[in-house]
């Protein structure tokens, strides 16, 4: 298995690009299988373990797909399949996206039922009452979730118990079809859902108020593949901003979107970050003494839990006492263990982490637990005296391309290894099923 190792101790100078976003790219490939007629051109598609594996889940359904350059080439004009194999869903939960516009085109779909995760238990029932009230059944057993209705689902006002994005974005897929209109009140309000609705509506569709509480669509008898270009990922170039200011850098992150990162920013700047809007990106200095601050993860436009265990990194390393507390997912401080393993001074307290900074971070051999606890452990590193290995790379590779590189281009003493210790920048992906050479990274 790989591992990163990175000694820490280098300040970030230089320029770094984001990639377009994982979890904008996810359901607008599902949503691709909505289109009867003609081809889809999706591009700024990141080469991610998660994009190869909707590609194959796309595929296993019978839709033609081509992923070359960034862009991702769709033609679900074929009779396709309703349902979809457990080995995808095993890999990533975002599979259970295919449901809203199979359901909707075929009036059926299948797929098997997602189970809790590292970060929490994170049932699908939101998605499946969205459907009910379309007018579909629902049978849950054996595992597989199966969703079915005679006809066209029905437009319905659903309101969401919380605001969760997959079952906003799978109630829209599906009622972008439906026959009249949906309501969907207390819907989801990330930028993704924003991005997903533009896609759906070049593709012919009648949805307005995305990135609001109450998203209106007024439902269509077919849509047809359209072109679409990816927003870039708020996530990872957050990620990048507190490798600058962790590291009392000087980065320029291009393609970063300050509107999508204000509670990111905000947060930063009450540290003692310097933050500047340039050009089509965002500039960021790290100071000499970070101060400690308090962070409420919230559905956007609060404070994002993805960027709550790389947050967590910086708070580490700041003058006093920080307090993180997690509301959106119940269980997603398995890292805190592993800072702990790098001499990190904190403590969990129910849903809440108590952080007493700064810590004199060590350099020690740590195991990624989830998607962004990788990418933490890594930022963690930069700062810890030593060398610093992180392992279980699994997990970034679904949702970061090449971070060490991209690192190590901007000073970081970092790189990537196989088993037999062979240095492994540029880091190659291999592409999951058919074993070939996709992407090389420098
Ligand atoms: C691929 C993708 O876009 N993933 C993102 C998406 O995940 P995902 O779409 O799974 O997250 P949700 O917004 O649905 O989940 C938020 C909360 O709602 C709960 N819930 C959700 C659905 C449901 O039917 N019932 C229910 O109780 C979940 O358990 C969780 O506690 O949004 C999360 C919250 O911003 C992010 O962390 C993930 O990176
Ligand atoms: C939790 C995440 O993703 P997913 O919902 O795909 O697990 C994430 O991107 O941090």
């Amino acid at each position: 298995m790989d591992e990163i190792i990175v000694r820490g101790g280098h300040q970030l100078s230089g320029t770094v690009r984001v990639e377009g976003a994982k979890n904008a790219v996810l359901p607008v490939i599902a949503a691709s299988l909505i289109a009867s007629e003609g081809k889809s051109t999706i591009t700024d598609v990141p080469e991610l373990a998660d994009v190869y594996t909707i590609n194959e889940v796309l595929r296993s359904v019978n839709a033609e797909v081509k992923f070359e350059n960034n862009t991702i080439y769709v033609d679900a004009s074929n009779k396709l399949k309703t349902k979809a194999p457990f080995e995808y869903v095993r890999k990533m939960r975002a599979s259970v996206l295919v449901l809203g516009p199979l359901l909707a085109r075929y009036g059926h779909a299948n797929v098997a039922m997602p189970g809790g995760c590292a970060i929490g238990s994170r049932p699908i029932d939101l998605h499946l009452k969205g459907f009910e009230a379309m007018g579909a059944d629902v049978h849950v057993g054996n595992g597989f979730v199966e969703v079915s209705v005679d006809g066209r689902l029905k437009g319905a006002k659903i309101y969401l118990d919380v605001p969760s994005v997959g079952a906003t974005e799978n109630i829209m897929m599906a009622a972008a079809l439906a026959d009249g209109k949906t309501i969907i009140e207390n819907s989801a309000k990330e930028p993704e859902i924003v991005d997903l609705a533009n896609y759906l509506n070049k593709m012919g569709a009648k949805i307005v108020g995305a990135g609001t509480e109450t998203i209106r669509i007024e439902g269509v008898e077919t849509l047809t593949g359209a072109e679409h270009s990816i927003i870039p990922d708020r996530v990872e170039a957050g990620t990048f901003m507190v490798a600058a200011a962790i590291t009392g850098g000087n980065v320029l992150i291009e393609n970063a979107v300050s509107e999508h990162l204000r509670s990111v920013i905000s947060k930063m700047e009450e540290m003692g970050v310097i933050i500047k809007e340039e050009g089509e990106g965002i500039r960021v200095i790290g100071p000499e003494l970070l101060k400690a601050t308090d962070i409420k993860t919230l559905p956007h436009p609060g404070f994002p839990t993805d960027m709550q265990s790389q947050m967590m990194t910086l708070m580490l390393c700041a003058q006093g006492t920080s307090v993180i507390t997690e509301t959106v997912f119940e269980n997603r401080f398995m890292h805190v263990e592993e800072f702990r393993r790098m001499n990190a001074k904190m403590k969990i307290e129910g849903r809440s982490v108590i952080i007493e900074g700064p810590s004199e971070l060590q350099g020690a051999e740590v195991a990624a637990t989830d998607l962004r606890a990788a990418a933490a452990l890594i930022l963690a590193g930069l700062n810890a005296e030593g060398y610093t290995r992180v392992t279980e790379l699994k997990h970034l590779d679904r949702g970061y391309v090449d971070l060490a590189g991209k690192l190590a281009s901007l000073g970081a003493d970092i790189e990537r290894v196989n088993e037999q210790g062979d240095s492994i920048n540029p880091f190659v992906q291999v592409e999951y099923e058919t074993n070939k050479v996709v992407a090389e990274f420098s």
